[in-house]
């Protein structure tokens, strides 16, 4: 026992002992660890990595038993294989580790300065009224007859890996263009459909599924591939259920199930303004660089 204690003292007490001076960058250090640490258990209470986190817990737990008892060979063996392991984990975690970097690399603050390329883009957006009447009206009128539907409304984050998966469309989107596409034992019925700006790109596009724990056991998998897309992408996709009729959407990770016809505009109609604000920048951008170009 007095050894157990003499090993927590040696690397736990000391390890925690307060240092003689708090500068800022301390507390700047401190901040982002836990803020890192969060959403690290955040991601580990919503995936699968729960289960194995149960695992290394216990090895961890076996690795210091093993150290505080003295058992040379069983600290080298683990010590050993820990290199191994590692690898091991990266290999079975890489869905999941690659959704954590997609979405980081999504939620960047940083990543506005760099979309230049993204600017002669917005000239062209024109995510409209008319479009967001026709979504909301062929969404309520599937969920009426209890059509199946899947929707996925592209914002910034380009959704062109998954567009690929299904078949290409490239037509103006109007209520009834929906309705049809995902008109029940007809060959586009199957899948989601993605719409940029005011144009059905592709549909029976297939999108990759949540493993959010968090949700509705009793939902599928159109409502897991809904809510997956938003994981990866700013994508707002509306699910209509061929079971209950009901329209839900799905946006940042987050299903609002159940909506009202006047919620899912609201919605649509946030999306519209912050692409405008976009548009309305990149005008005055041009603008002003053709100004100062005149006046030099
Ligand atoms: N990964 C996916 N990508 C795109 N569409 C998908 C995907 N998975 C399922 N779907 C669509 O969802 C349909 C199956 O829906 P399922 O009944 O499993 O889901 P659900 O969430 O219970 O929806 P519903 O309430 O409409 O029954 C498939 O026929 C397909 O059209």
């Amino acid at each position: 026992m007095e050894a157990f204690w003499n090993w927590i003292r040696i690397h736990v007490v000391s390890w925690l002992a307060p240092p003689k001076t708090i500068e800022i960058i301390d507390i700047v250090q401190v901040l982002l660890i836990a803020y890192f640490v969060y959403h690290l258990i955040l991601w580990v209470k919503n995936t699968r990595a729960y289960t194995l986190l149960k695992g290394i817990l216990f090895i961890v737990a076996f690795v210091v038993v093993a150290n505080v008892l003295n058992m040379d060979v069983i600290v080298w063996l683990l010590g050993n294989l820990s290199v191994a392991a590692i690898t091991a984990v990266v290999i079975i975690f890489q869905p999941e580790l690659r959704k954590v970097l997609e979405q980081m690399g999504h939620k960047n603050p940083l990543s506005s300065l760099f979309s230049l390329s993204r600017v002669s883009e917005v000239a062209n957006m024109r995510f409209s009224d008319q479009t967001i009447n026709e979504l909301v009206r062929a969404s309520f009128e599937m969920g009426e007859v209890k059509t199946g539907a899947l929707i996925v409304v592209e914002r910034e984050v380009r959704l062109e890996e998954y567009e690929k998966t299904g078949i290409p469309v490239d037509a103006i989107l109007t209520g009834q263009l929906l309705i049809n596409i995902f008109e029940h034992n007809t060959p586009l019925h199957d899948g989601a459909v993605i719409v940029r700006n005011n144009r059905v790109m592709a549909a029976t596009c297939y999108l990759p599924l949540s493993d959010n724990m968090e949700l509705n056991k009793k939902l599928g998998t159109r409502h897991r591939a809904g809510v997956g897309i938003s994981e990866v992408s700013d994508s707002l996709t509306i699910i209509v259920s061929e079971e209950t009729g009901n329209v839900s959407y799905a946006m940042e990770g987050e299903l609002h199930t159940a909506v009202t016809p006047s919620e899912l505009r609201e919605q649509l109609h946030k999306i519209q303004k912050l692409y405008q604000m976009d548009y309305t920048r990149f005008r005055r951008k041009g603008r002003d660089k053709r100004e100062n170009k005149s006046a030099q």
